[in-house]
């Protein structure tokens, strides 16, 4: 719309005149700022669209959910975890989507995120049958240290599986979906809302009826409903295990024979498998959380006892971000 001159909206980042230089206005976006362009995406209750910034004219990813969609499958905790999470990691430079804004109007809410132009990983092992271990180590020390950023925040996202684990323009692995995930330390909903206040350790998170997707869940979710950071490091075993052999180490037609493979950690590996990835798959598909690999480090300092794998002999973890992904072959 014609900008009147006297009123006309400062959405560039440039301070406005009149202030002092360091302090820069955002004005609230609308959907008026943006250029809606194709679907890139349907989830089940949002519509991810290509759309371009009119002032800028960046490219960005915009998820829109139907608020009375959302109202109908009870979502709303699930809309609002996602975006609380999504500002935690607002200082986030590498390994994570980002949300650059959010606005709403009547029917819908809009979150602004970065557009990740190769789509999900899934897509990339598939269509290649599997990766070769040059883009397997790769892709598991960038998900790996996204898994260190969001543990030392005290973030368990919940539900990693290679449809969540997205790449940038430069192939370079984006995590996003977090919509299911705990932050450890706030009251527990069940905490509240029943009266019994159940005893929780820092660490663990009595759970209530969520549960991730059925391939990547780990044990202690499908049995007593205590999750943890480990609970991603199985899901991040699975999606090694994946990434070698091409499909999940958990299969079947029913879900419930899933669950009760991953319940008695019962999966093969093909031959061929290479043997040092399969000794680290090893020690994170392991039933016992505290048991798994990495489960003791600092958190802090991050996972150094995964890091110190074999596997990842060659990995410099703190130039990930400079390198160029090697290509999927
Ligand atoms: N930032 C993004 N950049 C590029 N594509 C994206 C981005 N965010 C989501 N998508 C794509 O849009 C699709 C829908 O994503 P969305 O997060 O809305 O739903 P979902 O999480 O995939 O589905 P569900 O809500 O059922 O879990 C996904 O398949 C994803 O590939
Ligand atoms: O949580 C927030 O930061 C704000 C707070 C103000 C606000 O009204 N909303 C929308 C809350 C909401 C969530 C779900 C539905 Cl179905 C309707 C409204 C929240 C919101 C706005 C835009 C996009 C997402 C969200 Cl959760």
């Amino acid at each position: 719309q014609k900008q009147n001159q006297s009123h006309s909206q400062n959405n560039s980042q440039e301070p406005i005149e009149g202030q002092n230089s360091n302090q820069v206005v955002r004005h609230k976006r609308s959907p008026k700022d943006f250029i809606f362009g194709k679907v890139i995406g349907e989830g089940s209750f949002s519509t991810v669209y290509l759309a371009k910034d009119i002032h800028t004219n960046k490219e960005y990813a915009i998820k829109v959910c139907e608020k009375r969609h959302i109202i109908k499958e009870r979502k709303t905790q699930y809309v609002k975890r996602e975006k609380e999470v999504l500002n935690m990691l607002a200082n986030a430079k590498h390994y994570f989507v980002r949300l650059f804004c959010t606005f709403q109007d009547v029917e819908r809410l809009y979150f602004v995120l970065s557009y990740a132009k190769n789509g999900e990983l899934l897509p990339h092992i598939t269509k290649n049958g599997s990766f070769d271990i040059e883009c397997t180590k790769f892709y598991s020390a960038e998900i790996l240290r996204g898994l260190e950023y969001l543990h030392g925040l005290g973030i368990i996202h919940r539900d990693l599986k290679p449809e969540n684990i997205l790449l940038d323009d430069k192939m370079h692995a984006l995590i996003t979906d977090f919509g299911s995930a705990k932050i450890l330390g706030e009251p527990d909903q069940t905490d509240s809302s029943s009266q019994d206040h159940r005893e929780t350790s820092t660490r663990t998170q009595r759970r209530n009826s969520f549960v991730g997707t059925a391939q990547y869940v780990s044990p202690e979710l499908l049995s007593n409903k205590i999750s943890s950071p480990a609970s991603d490091l199985w899901a991040f075993g699975c999606i090694i295990y994946q990434m070698v052999a091409g499909l999940p180490p958990f299969r079947s037609r029913s879900e419930y024979q899933i669950f009760q493979k991953i319940l008695q950690v019962d999966y093969e590996v093909p031959d061929g498998f290479c043997e040092v990835a399969r000794n680290l798959v090893g020690l994170l598909l392991v039933r016992e959380p505290s048991q798994r690999l990495g489960a003791n480090d600092k958190q802090s300092i991050g996972y150094t006892s995964i890091r110190a794998h074999p596997f990842f002999n060659g990995i410099d973890f703190e130039k990930l971000p400079e390198q160029t992904p090697p290509p999927i072959c």
